[in-house]
């Protein structure tokens, strides 16, 4: 079994990202500009735009934190954004998700200009990366893809077998591993809670992306010897014991799971850093973009 390190590798990352904006800085260039727009403080989003910010600051972009209250509404919102569109400052920015429930998600992810859209969730991107075009691609994904090839996971005529339609995750995922070219070329599932016997579909996959957010879900007898796993799955779970009071547990099982597998992401330290560098990737791509206009 060989562990994907999305820890190591979102640093590799990242340092190829800082050496790049130290010759931008050479050349007299302006550097990337991220923004975060962060809407209440839930806390789990409050970590993730916290290292998203920090991660910023060590590589050498700028980035700007947008606090806003919780109870702010959709208009007020629309013109922040409409504000971030216009500012030539900023190469790019993300609205932190979940929104609170009053405020029109699709609304919001609609009034973002697509060419600022580092999450790569606007339909023009979607669309974009659905027709094998470049763009920005959705920072989960992308981290995924990534790590696939960095660690070089056989992935032409492989079943895959995803776990979640999610807008943000599951339904990207399943396009691009049955994109053209490697890390693509996979036959795709795509399952989902309306799926019937789902060990059917685990049991014969080579690959299995799961996005669920179900502690511990996929267990050792629902995958076969040589599996390749991706554990998309965080969630926050209560533990007294952790000076944090909770522990971050993925959705595989994967004390048995790793038994198994020949690849397989840890949780912490897989997909998660790997979105924040893959982000950083995005914002990086937006300047050159901006300055190739
Ligand atoms: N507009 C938007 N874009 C996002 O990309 C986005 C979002 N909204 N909303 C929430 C999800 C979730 N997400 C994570 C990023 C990093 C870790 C991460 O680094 N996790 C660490 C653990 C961090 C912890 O202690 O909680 C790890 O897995 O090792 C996790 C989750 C980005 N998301």
């Amino acid at each position: 079994m060989q562990l994907l390190d999305g820890k190591k590798t979102a640093e590799d990352i990242k340092s190829e990202i800082a050496i790049q904006v130290q010759k931008m800085k050479a050349d007299g260039q302006k550097v990337p500009h991220l923004a975060a727009v962060l809407v209440g403080s839930n806390g789990a989003s409050l970590t993730y735009v916290g290292s998203k910010v920090r991660s910023c600051q060590q590589i050498g972009f700028e980035s700007t934190l947008v606090s806003l209250a919780e109870d702010i509404s959709e208009v007020e919102l629309l013109a922040k954004i409409k504000d971030l569109n216009e500012d030539d400052e900023l190469d790019g920015f993300i609205v932190q998700l979940p929104l609170p429930k009053h405020i029109d998600e699709q609304k919001i992810l609609m009034a973002i200009d697509p060419d600022k859209d580092v999450d790569g969730f606007h339909p023009t991107n979607f669309g974009k990366m659905a027709l094998e075009m470049e763009t920005f691609l959705p920072a989960t994904p992308y981290g995924i893809m990534e790590l696939l090839e960095r660690y070089k996971v056989e992935t032409a005529g492989k079943h895959t077998v995803v776990i979640g339609r999610s807008h943000i995750v599951g339904r990207p995922m399943s396009i691009l591993m049955s994109r053209k070219g490697y890390p693509g070329d996979s036959t795709v599932t795509l399952t989902h809670s309306r799926t019937k016997n789902i060990e059917e579909y685990t049991k014969n996959a080579d690959i299995i992306i799961t996005a669920l957010g179900v502690p511990n879900y996929l267990k050792a007898d629902m995958v076969k010897e040589g599996v390749v796993v991706i554990d998309v799955g965080i969630t926050r779970v209560e533990d007294s014991s952790h000076p944090k009071g909770y522990v971050i547990t993925g959705d595989v099982d994967f004390e048995n799971v790793s038994k198994k597998a020949s690849f397989i992401t840890p949780v912490p330290g897989g997909v998660g850093p790997m979105t924040i560098a893959m982000l950083l990737k995005n914002t990086l791509l937006a300047r050159e973009m901006k300055r190739n206009k």
